[in-house]
């Protein structure tokens, strides 16, 4: 029962007031923060006790998830959110004091010597990291109906992403422990940061899959709350239109990732058992782990704090830019300035024509993939001090100029790359420079906004994500010295895209460039028309002369050796609409899908050395 203190200080709002007899201490504490921040209207609409009780106590379920996910609780995030609309009602820059100028970082160009050394120390350091996956996001740009980690990387093998990923970090793990010589074998852990619009399809797709063959006690999922709607200037809450029990909540970004990994006690642990580096990615970039080895070396040789991988950057690119950012105080950082807000940072200071590219044909600013380093210590002890709070922003679409209504109720949000803005001029924060090839080929953009990108501009659509693999795998081979014959021009969904011979292997093939190099050797030669997928590790491929399909499976107890001519009618592609909707979704936003017509297919699965040749 509430006391007299209570009934007085409920008793300017009648419709609560009536309703006290209902709740908890708890839950009167939760209504007494909701009244001092100014949110008495959620309970204009209550009717006397005993009218929808069950709902009301629903609202304080909520009400109490809300405050609890939130560092600070709910009157944090309304104080917030009052400066933050203030700001924006008055137009303020968030970069207010800070000139822009192009950052210097570290640039690694694949193959060197350089290249080389870095990746192999990634190897070494592996086995002191953990992988967090920022998976929460619905992925409205790309209209999907499924979860982003289940669409297949390629549709040669029909690996999906979150297969590539587990098999790759199990790769590099098995890598890494062989290298260390103290005989441990260590897990990798492995965390994927869900929301409820990803959550339970994600735990799906491992549980039917056995979690790809990671050991499920090295998997977390870490799931994130959606954050409170504001309904206006002063951050009144917005309640849902159809139940007036219940608060309107949205995404918060992937920021949220911070405050999660700080309260799941991950990192005490993680630290505990040794581990050094904690890696950061998102969830459709197939050609990350390329990347993955020799960055981790960078930040091991560099002792970065935080390492951003990023690759060139085309003006307008819906990528963020890294940029360096000197305050009139004299302090600068290192950070990610948002693809939306680089072209109105730069015309508002001293670069009139904004984001637009150098004479090389990019941005001056490296663009940022999202793909973050950090230090394990460091990062502990920055988030002890903040919580995992991370600097959040407001985005609301006005009414009209007056700036006093939105069209829609807004929120805050945050994300994960501007960690490092609370950091101290101490930290050692970094980025490394790859080539787009090689690094960046996200699935975001649905094929009808995909085919309207400017010309020159990458598409990020699921069928260049696909494209990319294929390239790259190309490429790869090509320096390490096989013949991959030249690609053909061909417009996808209204998209034109170079199309490589379809080469694909599992990670445990070849994580690095010097592994690969190991398996290649003679005289290779692979038409364009050809397909290649390798699911075994000890293939090696000698002297062969593909012109065809080729698809080779084996235990790791085989030794496969591919030679010869190898010639058949092959896989061809089909072109295939995205409208078509007898297609299934996956494939058609891919503008193709393969024709199977003929192929060398062999699966090897006795121990022994073996011969493929046709
Ligand atoms: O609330 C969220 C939102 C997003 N996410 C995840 O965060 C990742 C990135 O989300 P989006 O694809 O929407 O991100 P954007 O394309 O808008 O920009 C992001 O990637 C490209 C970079 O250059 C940008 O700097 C970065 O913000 C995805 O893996 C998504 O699942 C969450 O986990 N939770
Ligand atoms: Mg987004």
């Amino acid at each position: 029962m509430a006391s007299t203190v209570d009934s007085n200080f409920f008793s300017s709002v009648p419709a609560l007031h009536s309703n006290l007899g209902l709740l908890s201490p708890d839950q009167i504490e939760l209504a007494k923060i909701l009244l001092e921040n100014g949110q008495s209207h959620l309970f204009q609409q209550w009717p006397e006790l005993g009218v929808d009780d069950k709902e009301k106590l629903a609202f304080f379920d909520q009400i109490a998830r809300l405050n609890s996910s939130y560092p600070g609780g709910l009157a944090a995030y309304i104080k917030t959110a009052k400066e933050l609309l203030a700001d924006s009602k008055v137009g303020k820059n968030p970069y207010d004091g800070f000139s822009p100028s192009v950052p210097s970082g570290e640039n690694l160009t694949f193959g060197t010597d350089n290249f080389i050394e870095m990746e192999k120390r990634g190897v070494v350091e592996a086995r002191n990291a953990a992988f967090v996956l920022v998976a929460g996001g619905l992925g409205e740009r790309l209209g999907y109906n499924g979860i982003k980690v289940a669409l297949p990387r390629e549709t040669t093998t029909g690996t999906c992403f979150l297969q590539h990923y587990i098999e790759s970090i199990l790769a590099l793990q098995e890598a890494s422990n062989k290298i260390d010589s103290d005989g441990s074998e260590r897990d990798i852990p492995f965390i994927i940061m869900t929301s409820d619009d990803t959550h339970s399809r994600t735990l799906d797709l491992l549980e039917l899959n056995s979690y790809f063959g990671m050991k499920p006690t090295q998997v977390h999922l870490l799931k994130q709350e959606k954050v409170a709607c504001l309904d206006d200037n002063d951050a009144r809450l917005a309640l849902d239109p159809h139940n007036k029990y219940s608060i309107q909540t949205k995404p918060h970004g992937h920021g949220d990732v911070h405050s999660l990994l700080y309260s799941s006690g991950l990192l005490h642990k993680w630290l505990e058992a040794g581990l050094k580096w904690v890696l950061f990615f998102q969830d459709t970039n197939g050609l990350l782990f390329n990347a993955i080895p020799a960055s981790l070396g960078v930040s091991a040789t560099k002792q970065y704090h935080v390492n951003s991988l990023a690759v060139p950057r085309k003006a307008k690119e819906a990528i963020g830019g890294i940029t360096k950012l000197t305050h009139v105080d004299g302090r600068s950082m290192v950070i990610n300035v948002e693809y939306n807000q680089l072209d109105p940072l730069l015309r508002a200071s001293g670069f009139p024509d904004g984001d637009v590219n150098c004479e090389t044909g990019f941005s001056p600013f490296p663009g940022n993939i999202n793909q973050l380093i950090l230090e394990l210590g460091p990062y502990k002890d920055e988030l002890q001090k903040t919580g995992g709070a991370i600097k959040e922003f407001v985005n609301p679409k006005y009414k009209d100029s007056t700036k006093t209504a939105f069209k829609s109720s807004t929120r805050l949000e945050c994300m994960m790359q501007d960690y490092p803005k609370t950091l101290p001029p101490t930290a050692r924060v970094g980025f490394t420079v790859m080539d787009i090839w090689l690094a960046y080929a996200p699935v975001k953009n649905n094929p009808e906004d995909a085919a309207k990108v400017p010309k020159g501009n990458p598409y990020h659509s699921a069928t260049s994500g696909e494209m990319a693999i294929y390239r790259a795998n190309s490429l790869i081979l090509q320096k390490a010295g096989v013949k991959v014959e030249e690609p053909v021009k061909q417009v996808l969904n209204g998209q034109e895209v170079e199309v490589w011979s379809r080469i694909t292997w599992k990670p445990k093939w070849g994580m690095i460039f010097s592994d690969i190099k190991k398996k290649v050797s003679g005289n290779c030669e692979v038409s364009q028309r050809s397909t290649m997928a390798i699911k075994g590790r000890n293939v090696f491929i000698k002297d062969l002369s593909l012109d065809g399909a080729l698809i080779v499976d084996s235990i790791d107890d085989a030794e496969v050796k591919l030679g010869g001519l190898i010639k058949n009618n092959g896989w061809t592609m089909e072109s295939v609409d995205y409208k078509d909707t007898s297609v299934p979704e996956e494939i058609r936003i891919r503008g193709f899908r393969f024709n199977k017509v003929e192929q060398l297919e062999k699966k090897l699965t006795q121990p022994g050395k073996f011969s493929v040749e046709d």
